[in-house]
């Protein structure tokens, strides 16, 4: 578990924060969505879960233990990781870019073949059409499915998404969401999802964590963000688009 105690970032000595007193728990095998608007703070926190960055005030803990004392490398090792800008390697086959992470740990050549075969075909690639294909021979679609494929070579605990499909047309974005889907059901990793699109959240969060500005808003199910939205915000982001927001209406039940 990850748990985010009083977390502040600011960049500039205090005078501004990124993120205030958050706090925030991440259960394991759940997943959950960060909701909010351009600039809220979403990459910030997922950075500091990362690493990438260190909290200006309060602590992270995983499993009960500081995150600053683990080791940066082996915990960033432990995660996988997807972006919006998936950042394959244009030289390298698909099937190099989703075992070079098994490379990097020393894994053999048969085995990593075997493992990157075994993801291409659970984020349904065919191996023998796609594997020794080159990123750019692929759709934007099938490029985020190697990413996804990639962050979960290594067998992480942990997955983060950055808007990964955020690029991505209606269509593939939909049919790459319910392959997360799929995949949650599957693996039961824990996942942090990051996404600015509120249909993206209802549709993938066990609980949805809504920022604002730098303050948590609101932490729940997608049930309780829509019928009991506890800020003025949250009323109104799950507020407006209530016709649409009814095709969702088995989730509210
Ligand atoms: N390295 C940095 N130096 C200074 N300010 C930063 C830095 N990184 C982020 N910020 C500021 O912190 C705030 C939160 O940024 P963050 O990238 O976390 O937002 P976000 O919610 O992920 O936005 P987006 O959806 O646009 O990616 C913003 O005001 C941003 O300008």
């Amino acid at each position: 578990m990850i748990e985010l105690q009083q977390v502040c970032k600011s960049f500039d000595g205090g005078s501004t924060f990124a993120l205030r007193e958050l706090n925030l728990k991440i259960d394991d095998g759940e997943t959950l969505v960060l909701l909010g608007s351009s600039g809220c703070g979403k990459s910030t926190l997922l950075k500091m879960i990362l690493r990438l960055l260190d909290p200006s005030e309060g602590t992270i803990l995983v499993d009960g233990n500081p995150l600053s004392e683990r080791d940066p490398i082996a915990w960033r090792r432990s995660i996988g990781y997807v972006f919006q800008a998936i950042g394959l390697f244009p030289h390298m086959s698909v099937e190099r870019n989703v075992a070079m992470g098994l490379e990097l740990t020393g894994v053999s050549k048969p085995e990593r073949r075997a493992r990157a075969h075994e993801l291409l075909d659970l984020v349904h690639l065919p191996p023998h059409e796609y594997a020794a294909r080159l990123p750019g021979e692929l759709s934007g679609g099938q490029q985020q499915r190697v990413g996804v494929a990639r962050a979960l070579a290594t067998e992480p605990d942990y997955l983060l998404m950055d808007e990964p499909f955020g690029a991505l047309d209606a269509l593939t974005r939909d049919s790459l969401q319910q392959e997360v889907l799929s995949l949650k059901r599957q693996l039961g990793k824990t996942i942090v999802f990051v996404t600015h699109d509120i249909f993206e959240a209802l549709a993938l969060g066990d609980r949805i964590a809504v920022l604002h500005q730098g303050n948590l808003e609101q932490v729940g199910t997608p049930a309780e963000v829509v019928g009991h939205s506890a800020t003025p915000f949250v009323k109104e982001l799950f507020g407006k688009p209530a016709e649409q927001l009814d095709s969702f209406r088995e989730v509210f039940k």
